[in-house]
């Protein structure tokens, strides 16, 4: 049976500052590279087939970390989308296609936009707005930070991409696991769980730790 794996990046050092991140490229804290180990080891037995990042630093350096600890003995290995890079890449035999672990990153999964908010401390963006205003951008599903992404907005990318690129996988029997954002992998939780507008708001996905579906019958079963 196929599983898809979800795992938020490990904590950020825009995490420990307690900052809006977004779509600010902010690389892992070393306790964010220890969260990332532990959930490789926490997965060490799954036979990873494919992966898909966002286009993030901290999300690609999650995946990679914690595939350094599977036991497969496959390479996971990163396909560059840029014109040059892709001329470069070689062609692999059947052999070697057996022992590679297809990564893409894509933009689709990037985190939510927060707009004006990238950059700012969380804290004091709560005194300055108000703890409520901040919670409905942090958290509802169809209010927008300024000039940023409502969750709703970000799921306009990133369902249509799930839909299109990764169920296809789990069709095909591969194990799949994406490694993502808090918003982003959020919006992917609620299209998969059937969560409602009231439901999102509380969910949290904390950093570092897995989320385990098997696929069967079309059908994704959190496990
Ligand atoms: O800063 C961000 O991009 C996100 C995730 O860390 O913030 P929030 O805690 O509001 O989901």
């Amino acid at each position: 049976m196929a599983k898809l794996i979800l795992i938020r990046h490990g904590q950020s050092m825009w995490n420990i500052k307690n900052v809006f991140t977004g779509w600010v490229d902010v690389p892992l804290s070393a306790n964010g590279i220890s969260e990332a180990i532990e959930a490789g080891k926490q997965l060490a037995d799954i036979n990873f087939d494919v992966v898909y990042t966002s286009m993030q630093i901290r999300a690609l350096e999650t995946a990679m970390i914690a595939l350094a600890q599977n036991n497969s003995d496959k390479t996971p290995i990163l396909l560059h989308t840029e014109a040059k890079l892709k001329e470069w890449t070689t062609i692999y035999d059947d052999e070697m296609k057996k022992n590679m672990i297809p990564v893409h990153h894509n933009w689709h999964l990037n985190e939510r936009y927060y707009g004006e908010l990238q950059g700012k401390n969380k804290t004091k963006t709560a005194e300055e707005f108000g703890e409520e205003q901040v919670h409905l951008w942090r958290r509802s599903y169809d209010v927008p930070p300024p000039n940023g992404e409502s969750l709703e907005d970000t799921a306009k990318r990133t369902i249509p991409f799930f839909k299109e690129s990764v169920i296809p996988e789990l069709k095909t029997d591969k194990n799949v696991l994406i490694s993502a954002h808090g918003n982003s992998l959020r919006s992917i939780v609620m299209y998969i769980e059937n969560l409602s507008k009231e439901e999102i708001v509380q969910l949290e996905i904390p950093t570092g730790k897995p989320i385990l579906y098997e696929y069967e019958e079309d059908k994704l079963i959190r496990i």
